[in-house]
């Protein structure tokens, strides 16, 4: 699938060249280790932030460019099948129709497990989809005996295009998914300039990252509906200055995210921090509070004031 209505960038190569060019969807349930993945494919080139405005019908969070093709990662929002929300029946839908539109789906799973959770993800999978089945985490397998006999149980849920095993924390065999998975493109013109690497704003970055270090630093703890808005953000040369707020659910969550003496919270804006520095490459001042804004998770208007649709 790719957007009849984007003009070829000169000096690019084109499809007549076999270059291939299409858009790729990362599912698997949570913590399958779909962002390691993620970063390390597109791996240290994550320094070149395009400025451009949403380009394609899709929310891209990362481009991988190769000589002969260019992978759009595309945004799928993480499966959820405990909660019953409007947060939730909003992200499924888009999973649905996001599968159903895009070139190529790598299904994530861990090497040795494959739950009732993995299926539910498999499932959404429209048949007509092309699936790589990705079985990440294979330095955790300490038999490698049993993968063989693993990879033949879960076959026999799917017919995958192809299957490959890998470790995306250690970096092992992600070329090898690359290989496998660039004749499964359609030949076309690449999408974006080589060094673009993602084609989201700065601010949406900003709010990305902080997001993740709640997630990771909270881990447990986390309340459920948390959410991240971006209040101001100011640029000064080479200065940025983010005013972000972290929008719980209910008062009690507060201290949750706050932690004792404000531990919590400034260990997690100080390595968002950090990272945003890295990624901006220039300095960043980062000033987080917490709000609450009851029963925002259950309230459709809320969504998409923070970006869901
Ligand atoms: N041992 C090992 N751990 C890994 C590997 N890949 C990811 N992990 C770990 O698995 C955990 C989950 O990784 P994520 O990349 O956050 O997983 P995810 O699927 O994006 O998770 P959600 O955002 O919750 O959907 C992290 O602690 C990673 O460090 C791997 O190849 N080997």
């Amino acid at each position: 699938m790719s957007d009849a209505s984007q003009t070829p960038l000169s000096d690019q190569p084109t499809g007549e060249d076999g270059f291939r060019a299409g858009f790729v969807a990362i599912v698997g349930r949570p913590n399958v280790g779909k962002s390691t993945l993620l970063n390390r494919l597109i791996g240290q080139k994550i320094s070149i932030v395009s400025s451009k405005a949403q380009t394609t019908r899709h929310r891209v969070t990362g481009i991988l460019t190769e000589p002969g093709a260019q992978f759009v990662f595309v945004d799928t929002p993480g499966f959820q099948t405990h909660h019953r929300n409007a947060l939730n029946r909003s992200m499924n839908r888009t999973v649905s129709q996001v599968l159903a539109d895009v070139d190529l789906v790598f299904f994530v799973i861990e090497a040795g497990r494959f739950t009732e959770d993995d299926r539910k993800v498999l499932a959404v999978i429209p048949e007509s989809s092309k699936v790589i089945l990705v079985i990440n985490k294979v330095d955790q397998l300490k038999d490698k005996t049993r993968l063989l006999p693993f990879i033949a149980q879960v076959r026999e849920a799917r017919d995958f295009t192809e299957i490959v095993p890998l470790s995306a924390e250690k970096g092992r065999n992600v070329d090898e998914l690359v290989k496998a998975a660039t004749p499964l493109l359609p030949v076309g013109t690449p999408m974006f300039e080589e060094d673009e690497i993602t084609d989201r704003s700065e601010r949406f970055l900003a709010s990305e990252f902080l997001r993740e270090k709640l997630f990771r630093l909270l881990g447990d703890e986390l309340p459920y509906g948390i959410a991240v808005e971006i209040e101001k953000f100011e640029v000064e040369g080479n200065l940025r200055r983010i005013y972000a707020a972290v929008i719980v659910d209910k008062p009690g969550h507060k201290s949750m995210v706050i932690g004792r003496g404000g531990e919590k919270l400034k260990r997690i804006s100080s390595e968002a921090r950090v990272e945003l520095e890295k990624l901006f490459d220039g300095k960043v001042f980062l000033e987080v509070w917490v709000k609450v804004k009851s029963g925002w998770a259950d309230d459709e208007r809320a969504l998409k004031s923070l970006g869901y649709e």
